[in-house]
């Protein structure tokens, strides 16, 4: 197959067109072509040919709990740790919408009414390799709910009934769970780089060079704004990186499913002190983390570290790492800030950024981050915005512990997590989207404790296919 130019496909036009995922297979489904994802054979993971490999069991058996809501009230899902622990929230699920978490098998759920915990609808217990667990008070007797329901609720029941059905020929026809809307929900529009082999690699020119020495601060915050720098005051602090034209950065796959890359050097020790500088400056709060994208941020014993925000805005250093990352991505840049009209004519949404601020991340001594997915459940709105790629960027290395770890990566050598271990300056790229538009269930990921010393990260969350206005943080 023949390999498009790299930018060609920079946004997604589906797959046959861009000729890129040789995995995409033509599934006939409600009487249409629907391109899903096929996992190759392990084997070619390694370069070898199929057969000479078995998929490894993995030691950790967590994964992705879909919790399908298809009354027309608003539910909370419990979790019952049984005993003296009892019940306690995860989420609430609006009606005929979902929420999710990582879960393990054996464990147990509750669905309660929005405002009475006590009342029990309905009871869960997790299955192996089963991530789909609905409440229907209607038994899915679609004339039961036709009775019950008005015509517009009817609507929303009919499309989450025939999201099930898909999901039932989705998971037939590529062994995987399918964790997103059918329909709504459209294929990534962005370039996904291939990892078709461990150790595959992808080279990258950008003219976003590292800065060697910082500039005076009130010259790099001089003439920012949501719509970038201005080109004189990016003038004026070139002499303040490096001479070199262009920066070559190098992707190198880690896992081919989920896909990860790390990216040496992505950071220069200056910009990786200035966002150290930042982050003293700042007023780090408790992290937070949530189940579905209507959902507030809640604080849980799963993720302990500490965290504050960044804009792009923030100066022209900070503004270099975006289009830095955009490089990397293969994005638009000028997706990743307010844009003028001209810019990318089919984002109609000119005041959205489909990134969001830079987290930075502190974590002290047995601080951590339990296995997680970046994405979570999309509301019913149009286009499905969901986060797409995840940049970590490593900002020291000096701590014992703390790597991030993909406990339930697909691969044919070993039962233990790819661990990947803090590097200052080294960013690891990684998908929480396939390119059939499905979630990864193996981007499940961590943080290991810090055993000693501590531990600062930065992530930089681009969403696909756009933050709509209902769902844009303001940057
Ligand atoms: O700290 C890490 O290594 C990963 C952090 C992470 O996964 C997150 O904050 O979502
Ligand atoms: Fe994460």
């Amino acid at each position: 197959q023949e390999q498009p130019e790299i930018g060609s496909c920079h946004l997604w036009t589906g797959a046959p067109e861009c000729g890129w995922e040789p995995n995409l297979k033509p599934m006939e489904v409600f009487d249409s072509t629907f391109y899903a994802y096929v996992p190759p054979d392990v084997s070619t993971y390694y370069n070898e040919t199929d057969g000479t490999r078995k998929v490894h069991t993995m030691k950790h058996n967590g994964f992705f709990g879909k919790f399908i809501n298809l009354s027309p009230d608003p539910v909370r899902v419990h979790w019952d740790g049984g005993g003296s622990t009892g019940l306690m929230y995860i989420s609430s699920i609006p009606p005929f919408s979902s929420s999710g978490t990582a879960t393990y098998p054996t464990h147990k759920f509750v669905v309660t009414p929005e405002n009475d915990s006590t009342t029990i609808l309905h009871k869960w217990t997790i299955q192996p390799g089963n991530s789909l667990y609905y409440y229907d008070p209607f038994y899915f007797d679609y004339s039961k709910a036709q009775k019950a329901l008005t015509e517009q609720q009817l609507v929303l029941y009919h499309l989450q009934w025939q999201n099930k059905q898909f999901a039932e020929a989705y998971k037939k026809f590529t062994g995987t769970d399918w964790l997103a809307l059918y329909g709504q929900k459209l294929a990534p529009r962005f370039h996904q780089w291939r990892a078709d082999f461990i150790g595959q690699t992808h080279s990258i020119t950008t003219n976003q060079i590292h800065f060697v020495e910082k500039p005076d601060p009130e010259i790099l915050q001089r003439g920012t704004s949501v719509y970038g720098p201005r080109p004189d005051e990016v003038a004026n602090v070139r002499p303040h990186r490096h001479k070199y034209p262009e920066l070559n950065l190098t992707l190198t796959a880690l896992s081919c499913a989920p896909r990860v890359f790390e990216i040496p050097n992505f950071l220069s020790d200056i910009e990786v002190a200035h966002i150290l500088d930042i982050a003293g400056a700042a007023d780090m709060q408790r992290s937070g983390v949530r189940a579905n994208e209507g959902s507030d941020v809640a604080t849980s014993n799963t993720r302990t570290s500490t965290n504050t925000w960044v804009s792009r805005k923030t100066d022209i250093i900070i503004d270099a790492i975006y289009q830095r990352a955009a490089a990397v991505l293969q994005i638009d840049e000028s997706l990743l800030r307010y844009r003028h009209k001209f810019e990318v004519p089919e984002f109609t949404e000119s005041r959205t950024s489909i990134a969001e601020p830079l987290q930075l991340v502190h974590y002290n001594p047995a601080e951590k981050y339990d296995p997680h997915h970046d994405f979570s459940m999309p509301g019913l709105v149009h286009l499905q915005p969901s986060r797409f790629a995840t940049l970590l960027l490593y900002l020291n290395d000096d701590m014992e512990g703390g790597e991030t770890a993909f406990p339930i990566w697909r691969n044919g050598e070993t039962a233990e997590p790819l661990m990947v271990k803090p590097e200052r300056g080294k960013a690891v790229l990684f998908y929480s989207v396939l390119p059939d538009g499905n979630f990864d269930n193996l981007s499940l990921h961590e943080a290991r404790p810090v055993r000693k010393g501590e531990k600062f990260l930065t992530n930089l969350w681009v969403w696909e296919p756009l933050l709509d206005h209902t769902t844009a943080r303001h940057i």
